[in-house]
């Protein structure tokens, strides 16, 4: 009986991850075997309907009083749906449903033919047909009944193979080009198809996510990496050219970092920042993986805003930001909802012996008996509460995201600076945008928004939150394009979770002084390397339709002995270069402004 009672332990726990990882988690073994329980609740989940009905109408919880609903659906299951039938020899349960057997047929054909089918295998047919276009193939009906598909995105590896080889290998040289996301999900059966959009979206490809890869050479030698296309933009946008210098501040576990690596190549210099010892293990694989220890520095347990003057990092060029976040745009892609169990009712409704949920009028914990308001006032006041917290750390997580911004404005060699979250709270994204723009920092430094017509991704049709910009001392011609140099992506856009991405800039002179900035409403592009792949102008609107034919898989988010490097002052080495005074003079006095405006904002 292990078997149904584990299942039902299962489905009766809170979802708090896959249905997949909660029975393939060594660390909690189950007794059943793995394939046994995972087929047993999935088909039980299809079926539940039809189940629930049989049940209910067969009338047994009334008069067996050890079956449990849940317990009742998995057997019963099991009775009508398998050859096999119920996968145990005796016991309690399985005699109790026995003894009904004759009633559950009788309510199973009523069922099946009141839904139409003149045999099981018809009816069977039917369920599973609906079920692979619902759920199992990264199809989601919103609760607005928009449609959204998630695709599972693969970033092609620039370090290690070209997105030709790749398509031409076993792994994918069945797979054909389809025009849009969406067509590659309106086949009944799944079809090896892929899509692509070169321009905006280098070698990355997204496939049905029906298509497990990661058996496949290509994916365990790190030719393909597996990640959001919305994860991807935030290296598309910084754009480092080949053979720059770049710091990723918050870099594990080294999505961006590798993707980074692929961009800069081999004459490139990255340093990689990651703060938590364990993450920065995971960072270090990954770099080894992708093949990138010759262009990568991991500075392991390093937190971002400690590299200073002195430091060989502190000379970069370009920075990638994507520090912690809520995490609210983030998809989970879940293979079987459990939460949305149909269980039959019945009079003697008893929940499983190992869960004892309170009752609506049962005695509380402190002794009295809750009354329905007592409950009412409890009930909104926790809610009040929840929303406080969740309205205080997002208060501290944009000061945190503010003051690793801040910092790397203080960069001395700094021309652009990207900024992301896979977040969707505009306290994270655009509040946090509009509370760097107003510092002595940006203003001092020339750091403004970079605006969409100089930016790879101008194409992208959703942009920032001009109504969230309304802190930004400025104009609201101003407020309205640093919205325009923002990107967003809603859960439903097909890139794989909700994002916001940005970039700040400053502009360079013939001498390479850095000038201008915000409130200098006379946008000259930076004069930088001429390595921009796009700028599309006025194919926008064309551009537009295609990317809404993109319309989603949430973003991925992977250092051995410390690799600090000479220059730091941690690593007990002389540093290489030591500041002039006057250099000295203006890191000091800045660093004060940087201090004075990081209190002024918190
Ligand atoms: C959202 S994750 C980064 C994901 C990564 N960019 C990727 O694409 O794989 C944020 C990371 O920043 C690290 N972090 C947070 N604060 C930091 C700091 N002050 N300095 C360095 N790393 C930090 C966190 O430990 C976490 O690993």
């Amino acid at each position: 009986m292990s078997l149904y009672l584990e299942a039902a332990t299962i489905l009766e726990s809170p979802q708090t991850t896959s249905l997949k990882a909660i029975i393939y988690n060594p660390s909690k073994p189950f007794k059943s075997p793995q394939p046994k329980l995972y087929a047993l609740i999935v088909e039980t989940l299809k079926f539940q309907d039809i189940l629930k009905e049989v049940v209910e109408n067969s009338g047994i919880l009334k008069l067996e009083r050890k079956l449990t609903p849940l317990l009742s659906i998995l057997l019963t299951h099991d009775l009508l749906l398998t050859k096999s039938g119920i996968a145990t020899s005796s016991g309690p349960l399985k005699d109790a449903l026995l003894r009904h057997k004759a009633r559950l047929n009788a309510e199973f054909t009523r069922a099946r033919l009141r839904r139409g089918h003149a045999d099981i295998k018809s009816l069977i047919g039917a369920v599973n047909a609906e079920h692979s276009r619902e759920s199992e193939d990264g199809v989601t009906k919103t609760a607005t009944g928009l449609t959204s598909f998630n695709p599972r995105w693969v970033r092609v590896n620039a370090l290690q193979t070209t997105l030709e080889d790749s398509l031409s290998s076993p792994t994918f040289h069945a797979f054909q080009e389809v025009g849009s996301v969406s067509d590659m999900f309106f086949f009944d059966v799944v079809r090896k198809t892929y899509y692509r959009k070169a321009e905006i979206l280098p070698n990355i490809l997204a496939i049905h996510p029906s298509h497990d890869i990661t058996s496949s050479e290509l994916y365990k030698s790190g030719k393909i990496i597996l990640q959001s296309a919305s994860s991807c933009l935030p290296a598309i946008m910084l754009d480092p050219p080949k053979g720059s210098m770049v710091v990723d501040g918050c870099a594990a576990p080294g999505n961006k970092t590798t993707h980074l690596a692929a961009l800069v190549g081999s004459s490139g210099k990255i340093f990689a920042v990651e703060r938590d010892r364990r993450r920065a293990d995971i960072l270090e694989m990954m770099i080894t993986k992708a093949g990138a220890e010759g262009i990568v520095t991991t500075l392991k347990a390093t937190d971002f805003t400690t590299i200073m003057e002195g430091h060989p990092a502190w000379q970069a060029s370009y920075i990638l930001l994507d520090p912690s976040c809520s995490g609210s745009g983030i998809l989970q892609r879940v293979d079987w909802d459990i939460s949305k169990l149909n269980l039959p009712s019945s009079d003697t409704t008893s929940s499983h012996p190992s869960k004892k949920k309170r009752k609506r009028d049962e005695t509380l914990p402190n002794g009295s008996a809750s009354q329905p308001e007592e409950r009412e006032t409890k009930q909104l006041e926790e809610e009040i509460q929840d929303d406080d917290t969740s309205r205080e750390r997002l208060q501290s997580l944009s000061d945190f995201q503010v003051a690793i911004i801040l910092h790397a404005f203080l960069f001395p060699n700094a021309r652009r600076i990207t900024y992301s979250t896979c977040s969707v709270h505009a306290e994270e994204n655009e509040h946090v945008v509009a509370r760097v723009l107003n510092s002595e920092i940006a203003k001092e430094r020339g750091w403004r928004v970079q605006s969409r017509d100089e930016n790879p991704l101008s194409t992208w049709h959703r942009r920032g939150l001009v109504g969230e910009l309304s802190d930004l001392k400025s104009s609201l011609e101003e407020q309205r394009r640093v919205a325009d140099g923002c990107i967003r992506v809603h859960r439903t856009d097909s890139l794989g979770g909700g994002f916001f991405v940005t970039c700040f800039t400053r502009q360079v002179d013939d001498k390479g002084q850095f000038g201008g900035g915000i409130g200098n409403l006379d946008i000259v592009p930076a004069q930088e390397d001429k390595s921009r792949s796009q700028v599309l102008g006025d194919t926008t609107e064309v551009e537009n339709q295609e990317w809404n034919g993109l319309s989603d898989e949430g973003p991925n988010e992977a250092v051995s002995a410390v690799d600090i490097a000479d220059g730091d002052p941690r690593s007990g080495k002389r540093q290489k270069r030591k500041p002039g005074k006057a250099q000295q003079g203006r890191t000091e006095k800045t660093n004060r402004q940087f201090q004075k405006g990081r209190k002024g904002w918190s």
